[in-house]
């Protein structure tokens, strides 16, 4: 069977400064609260990302929308951020091809799909002068409905879209992911009648990732999403014990949490050696951080990482400055495609290339992962191996509902919510004060009341 393997030896080496076994015992009654507590949650309603996958409906409508998008237009742009951005993006970048956007209609097998979440009018402008607006839609995408970054692109778009195409044009040009239940963006719905699809109350931004939120840009732009569904049901199926050894998300959350708090490995690196995953790795920091980053001052860093374009850069820190880093690596048993290296005759007398000579690509690069989680115990650094088969919609459902339930139990073990996220809420509101919202006023005046800069810090 297809499934993902999590090898926890390298936390255990002793030469990685590793954990004990009686470390993982002793956790074994919290790690057990940490599981029920989450299940508890789950079943109360509170929590819903793990029965997503079996959200038929909700997979359905994704389809269907992108399906009836697909038909009339070539890109979408899909306007989001964090969650309602950076899982979408995941999606596509592990399974479509590396340039899918590139190239050609016929090979692309779906929409082109931007994800410019960000409110960088240099990156915007850009990308509405280079597409063709008459061929492009877009899927406004807020939980909250009322996320500045994403609301201020729809209505540069809309205004734009509108003046070309009028307001049927609009209607057709545009859709939205929003929750139903609240928010500004259900009543445009509502007043603008707009194709919506639900987020719902029990799905955070951050776990959207099944959702509409990421199944719309990824049955967009041709990704199966049934068999990226059925993945995270396997893999969710797999997690319903309680018992550290028997549930491999409750396993890595409890092995990393153990090597924060009782080795000081508190920086938490995710490092695939897949180019593929890169996004992945975006994807898992905001889910990482935002879960787990709590008061007072609770939470590991996560960073994300790529082997072997890492190796040449933040390796250095990993191998020998402070010991308070754990190096995830991720392996991807059989890559996409394959090139063997081919050995030019005026190289064979040159020892230093002639190695390389007859092996393939993805064999040097499942070398250096090899050569780099070794290098990194023997330097008293602790590692986690994470493998899949091969990257295909079941595959990285798994791995993506692995990571959303281990952050789940870490929230758990760390003794903190990991569904909430107040600590971004107080800078939108200096923000927000500052753009002139009615009621903010105070937050404007707190900050522009502020003592006044210390100009001999000030150079330029
Ligand atoms: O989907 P929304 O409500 O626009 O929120 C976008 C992102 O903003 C946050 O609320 C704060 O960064 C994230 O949790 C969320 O994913």
């Amino acid at each position: 069977m297809e499934r993902l393997t999590l090898d926890v030896n390298g936390a255990f080496d002793p030469a990685a400064g590793g954990l004990a076994r009686a470390d993982l015992d002793a956790l074994a009654a919290p790690a057990r609260a940490a599981f029920d507590g989450f299940e508890a949650r789950r079943r109360a309603g509170e929590v819903g990302f793990a029965d997503l996958p079996a959200d038929a409906a909700a997979a359905e409508a994704s389809r269907a929308l992108a399906a009836e998008l697909g038909r009339r237009f070539e890109n979408l742009l899909v306007l989001g951020i964090g969650g309602s951005s950076l899982g979408g993006r995941a999606v596509l970048g592990a399974l479509c091809h590396p340039f899918h956007n590139l190239l050609p209609q016929d090979r692309r097998g779906g929409l082109r799909v931007f994800f410019p979440d960000n409110s960088d009018p240099a990156t915007f402008a850009a990308l509405l002068d280079t597409v063709d607006l008459e061929r492009t839609c877009f899927a406004t995408v807020t939980k909250s409905g009322g996320t500045a970054e994403t609301m201020s692109q729809h209505m540069v778009l809309r205004e734009r879209v509108v003046a070309r195409f009028g307001e049927e044009g609009y209607r057709e040009r545009c859709v939205l992911v929003t929750d139903p239940q609240r928010g500004v963006l259900r009543q445009i719905a509502a007043d603008e009648r707009l194709r919506a699809l639900p987020l719902g109350a029990s799905i955070g931004g951050r776990f959207s990732v099944l959702s509409p939120v990421g199944l719309l840009p990824a049955a967009a732009a041709g990704v199966d999403t049934a068999a990226l569904l059925a993945g995270a049901a396997e893999l969710e199926a797999r997690c319903r014990s309680g018992a550290v050894l028997e549930n491999p998300a409750l396993l890595y959350a409890a092995v990393l949490h153990l090597l924060d708090v009782r080795r000081g490995r508190r920086l938490h690196v995710l490092m695939p050696y897949a180019d593929a995953l890169r996004d992945l790795g975006d994807w898992f920091v905001q889910l990482w951080a935002e879960s787990l980053g709590k008061n007072p001052g609770t939470g590991p860093t996560p960073i994300r990482a790529v082997g072997a374009t890492d190796q040449h850069s933040s390796l250095q820190l990993m191998m020998e400055g402070p010991h308070d880093k754990v190096v995830t690596l991720v392996r991807v048993a059989e890559p996409r495609a394959e090139l063997t290296i081919p050995l030019p005759a005026g190289y064979a007398r040159h020892p230093d290339l002639a190695y390389l000579g007859g092996h393939t690509m993805g064999e040097l690069l499942e070398a250096e992962r090899r050569a780099t989680g070794a290098a990194l115990r023997k330097n008293g650094r602790p590692t986690i191996s994470i493998e899949l088969p091969r990257l295909e919609p079941r595959t990285v459902g798994q791995l993506l509902m692995f990571l959303e339930l281990a952050t789940a139990y870490a929230g758990g073990l760390y003794g903190v919510n990991a569904f909430d996220q107040p600590g971004v809420e107080a800078g939108k509101r200096y923000a927000q004060g500052l753009l002139g919202r009615p009621g903010y006023e105070k937050y404007r005046d707190e900050l522009l009341g502020a003592p006044a800069a210390d100009p001999a810090l000030v150079l330029g």
